[in-house]
């Protein structure tokens, strides 16, 4: 986008994106390996060395030359010369007989098949020794050359990238970094700072309340997102009265030691709702303000000085958690230094429903059923929270169209 532009009822898809741009993945750093998980990469995972590092048995079994093996179901048996250790060199092979070998045993030179354990009847050495002899079940196939023996590198050469920068340490990618001792450096934690705007608001713990004072759920909320983000983490917290001033500080004081400040309440049309105003006085540009979407209109986004995102949410309840799933997330990742800021785009098939269309992207509660569809839940607008509070996710229907019609985006 060009600067200085302020993006208005856009989608928010668009609005993200625009948010997105104007961020910078943060500094990385070297952890011990043990403290990866969850992290992200800043630079890629290199194999050390060939995967598997010898061709190895895929099976408990018998490896042998294929040629060797007497015929299924007969009376011939083949000798057992030893067994293969794992971990260690195998013997050779010795022409006409079989060597035991375990699943990841290394298949000795010579052997050009696996023949799995349960196809055979085995007989043991007398006197418990490593040896004995096999003869093949009737009914069981011949040993086919090649058959059950993972070959030195098929998974990965030496020198091969095996995982590129930008991926989180899944347990997935977790497992690969351990089997090449690959530890790159990572991404350091995101810092988020949280401000939480209006003066009807109190503790979450709160046992009394003034008649009209309303707990704080969107603090909490916003806190128990970033928690959920392994590669972020929560700096700061505050609750800001609804004065202008007080709010500016505030947020000069959340951009100073944060790569993003999320903000609650303070974002619509009402003669106290300051944010958008204290942000630009505090060094922020704007980049949105109100946009097509349901809950959430008057959403506010915007770049810190030091290219911080500024996500400043409408305070309903709802709207939070939208705006947290659907705005907040993509700038946190781009900040955390993901390859891609959106998550992997998920469809789910709707539930027939109301058929109610808006003018909006609409954002339904909705909880998947045993029949694996999303099921719209019943709330009255959003500031019930009650009825959302058992949602899985949100459903997004794009303007004008009905929720069940065709599978849609699923943001959980
Ligand atoms: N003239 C207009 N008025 C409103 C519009 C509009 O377009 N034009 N939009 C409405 C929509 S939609 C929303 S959403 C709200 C958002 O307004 P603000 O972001 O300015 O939020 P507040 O006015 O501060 O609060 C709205 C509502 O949420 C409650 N709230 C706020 N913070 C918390 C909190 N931390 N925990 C629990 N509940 C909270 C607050 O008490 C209000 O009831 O504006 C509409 N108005
Ligand atoms: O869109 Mo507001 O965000 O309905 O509650």
């Amino acid at each position: 986008m060009s600067p200085g532009r302020l993006l208005s009822m856009v989608s928010p898809e668009e609005a993200a994106a625009a948010v997105c741009d104007r961020l910078a993945a943060v500094g990385s750093e070297r952890v011990a390996h043990a403290q990866l998980p969850g992290r992200v990469l800043a630079g890629p995972a290199t194999a050390d060395r060939d995967s598997p590092p010898a061709d190895v048995s895929a099976m408990d079994g018998y490896a042998l030359r294929a040629a060797d093996a007497p015929p299924p179901g007969g009376d011939a048996w083949l000798p057992v010369a030893g067994e293969v250790r794992i971990g260690e060199a195998p013997p050779p092979l010795p022409t006409g007989a079989a060597l035991r070998v375990f699943t990841g045993g290394a298949v000795p030179a010579g052997a050009d098949a696996v023949v799995p354990r349960e196809l055979l009847e085995e007989e043991a050495e007398p006197g418990g020794g490593r040896g004995g002899r096999i003869r093949w079940l009737a009914g069981s196939p011949a040993p086919v050359v090649g058959r059950h023996i993972r070959r030195r590198g098929e998974n990965a050469r030496a020198g091969d990238v095996v995982l590129p920068v930008g991926v989180e340490a899944t347990p997935a990618v977790v497992a690969t970094l351990a089997a090449f001792g690959a530890a790159p450096p990572v991404r350091r934690r995101v810092r988020v700072a949280i401000r939480v705007t209006g003066d009807e608001l109190h503790a979450a713990d709160a046992a009394v309340l003034p008649p009209l004072g309303i707990r704080d759920g969107n603090g909490p909320v916003m806190a128990a997102f970033v928690a959920g983000l392994p590669w972020a983490e929560v700096v700061s917290i505050e609750r800001v009265p609804d004065d202008r001033d007080a709010t500016t500080l505030s947020i000069a004081s959340a951009l100073e030691a944060s790569d993003a400040v999320l903000l609650s309440g303070g974002v619509s049309m009402g003669d106290h709702d300051h944010v958008p105003a204290a942000c630009v006085a505090a060094g922020c540009t704007p980049v949105y303000h109100r946009l097509a979407m349901r809950p959430g209109k008057p959403n506010f986004g915007a770049a810190g000085p030091a290219g911080q995102a500024v996500l400043g949410l409408p305070g309903n309840p709802v709207s939070v958690l939208a705006g947290l799933r659907v705005l907040t997330l993509p700038a946190l990742r781009r900040l955390a230094g993901f390859a891609a800021p959106q998550p992997p785009r998920l469809r789910v098939a709707v539930a027939p429903d109301d058929a109610k269309t808006l003018p909006l992207w609409h954002y339904r509660p909705a909880r998947i059923g045993f029949d694996g569809r999303a099921h719209p839940l019943a709330h009255r607008g959003s500031g019930d929270v009650a009825g959302p509070a058992a949602m899985h996710g949100f459903v997004e229907i794009p303007p004008g169209e009905a929720a069940e019609a065709r599978p849609r985006r699923w943001f959980a």
